[in-house]
């Protein structure tokens, strides 16, 4: 199997965003957990989406996570490798979008990166350097309540140099507008400047198209799904992939029973909560007596369980800004992200142990706690529940899971989801 594409994801609702994203532009793909082991077993495919849990993790050991996944994609081929990181650029002072970016160019040998989380479909865009979720900067949408990653400097010129070597250039929706060849001419320029790492604008898909043409030029980028569809249209126009209709047939019904786990406290996941209250029994956790060591996961599964023959239920220990502030201010930020996550994880575990099979899952970080502790391997790609969101089949055992970036899905994303999971 020779690879077009090898894409290495820093968290698995990232990763299952862009396996989503490919599928639709025509490329067969699967997703990994994690650095695939050498035999794992993996159908005919065009593209592989390496899902990391590195966005929140010390930069050194993203560089290591993201360097063996490289090593991997590389061995079988891949041509071009791209970094999935956040449409709305997920990230701190401290990395990892700089340091691994870095990483991955030196080992590749490339004197600049092409860096864009532009994503017109789900409303992220760049204008002079500048993020726009929906019709508001970065550093004024809800993203800047984040509970690990505020973002609270729209300018990614800036966000990136405080967090890389090399230094950032831009590469501005002018010279995106006269095509490839320019795009291409500005790296080289910026490059010869001293620059490691560009930012480039992109407010429409044609200009995706403009950017993964003058990618794919080069080893590596990094960017979200938007630059993800860009490079997969390149391939496809340069004859390196023939687009195949995307296989959402994934095989008969699994039935079973059916849960949803929500850890993001993102503005659109509150909502759907909200919303799913009128179509399952929902229970809120109580981050204060999860971590003042109360049992929250083991009540939480036992309420679960008097429920879950009678239809799906929800758990979720999504709360607002300031609940989340407060709950950091006494047990600290990464303490209490890492034990809410542990104990969705548990809760996960409990349910599968007693019958779940249609899993749902709100959160980037809380998705890759599950998946991990569930031990799954890879996913194989099915139809699209919202924008980003597809719903995913287990290639070792019958379960379907849908990964739900926190920001992504419609108001009942919940209820939608369950319904394309047979
Ligand atoms: N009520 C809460 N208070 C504090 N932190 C929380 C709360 N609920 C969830 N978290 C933590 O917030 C983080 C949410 O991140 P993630 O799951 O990636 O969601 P998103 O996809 O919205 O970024 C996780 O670390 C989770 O454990
Ligand atoms: O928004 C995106 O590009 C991805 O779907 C993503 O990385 C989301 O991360 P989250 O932590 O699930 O919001």
């Amino acid at each position: 199997m020779t690879l077009a594409l090898g894409c290495i994801a820093d968290d698995y609702t990232g990763a299952s965003d862009l396996a989503n994203t490919l599928t639709k532009a025509g490329l067969r793909t699967v997703q990994t957990i994690g650095v695939p082991a050498d035999d794992l077993a993996l159908p005919e495919v065009d593209a592989v989406v390496v899902s990391l849990k590195s966005r929140s993790i010390p930069a050194e050991e993203a560089v290591a996570r993201s360097r063996e996944a490289a090593a991997w994609l590389t061995a079988r081929g891949a041509g071009h490798l791209l970094f999935k990181v956040c449409s709305t650029f997920d990230s701190t002072d401290a990395g990892n979008i700089g340091p691994v970016t870095d990483a991955l160019r030196e080992d590749a040998g490339e004197a600049i990166a092409l860096v864009t989380p532009a994503f017109p479909e789900t409303a992220r865009t760049v204008y002079l350097g500048h993020l726009f979720v929906g019709a508001v900067p970065l550093a004024e949408s809800p993203l800047k309540d984040h509970p690990l990653n505020p973002m609270r400097d729209s300018n990614l010129v800036r966000v990136l140099a405080r967090q890389s070597r090399a230094g950032v250039g831009l590469i501005d929706l002018a010279t995106v507008a006269k095509g490839g060849d320019a795009v291409s001419a500005r790296l080289d320029a910026l490059a010869r400047d001293g620059k490691g790492a560009a930012i480039a604008d992109a407010v429409l898909d044609r200009d995706l198209a403009v950017l993964g043409a003058a990618a794919l030029t080069r080893k590596i980028s990094t960017g979200a799904s938007g630059l993800g569809l860009g490079l997969a249209r390149a391939l496809v126009a340069a004859g390196r992939v023939a687009p195949a209709a995307a296989d959402t047939d994934l095989g008969g019904p699994i039935g079973g029973r059916a849960a949803c786990l929500a850890g993001s406290c993102s503005q659109a996941t509150l909502g759907q909560i909200a919303r799913a209250e009128a179509a399952m029994p929902v229970r809120r956790l109580d981050p204060a007596r999860l971590l003042a060591g109360e049992d929250e996961a083991g009540a939480a599964l036992a309420w679960a369980m008097e429920r879950i023959g009678d239809g799906p239920v929800l758990m979720a220990s999504s709360a607002g800004p300031e609940d989340v502030a407060a709950v950091q201010a006494r047990y600290g930020r990464d303490a209490a992200g890492h034990a809410i996550e542990a104990a969705m994880a548990r809760i996960a575990e409990g349910l599968v142990t007693h019958g779940v099979r249609r899993l749902v899952v709100a959160g980037g970080e809380t998705s890759g706690a599950v998946v991990d502790r569930l031990g799954l391997p890879a996913f194989r790609v099915g139809p699209e529940i919202a924008a980003g969101v597809p719903v995913l089949r287990t290639t070792d055992r019958d379960m379907w899971l849908a990964l739900k970036s926190g920001n992504f899905g419609g108001p009942d994303f919940f209820a939608d989801a369950l319904t394309l999971m047979p």
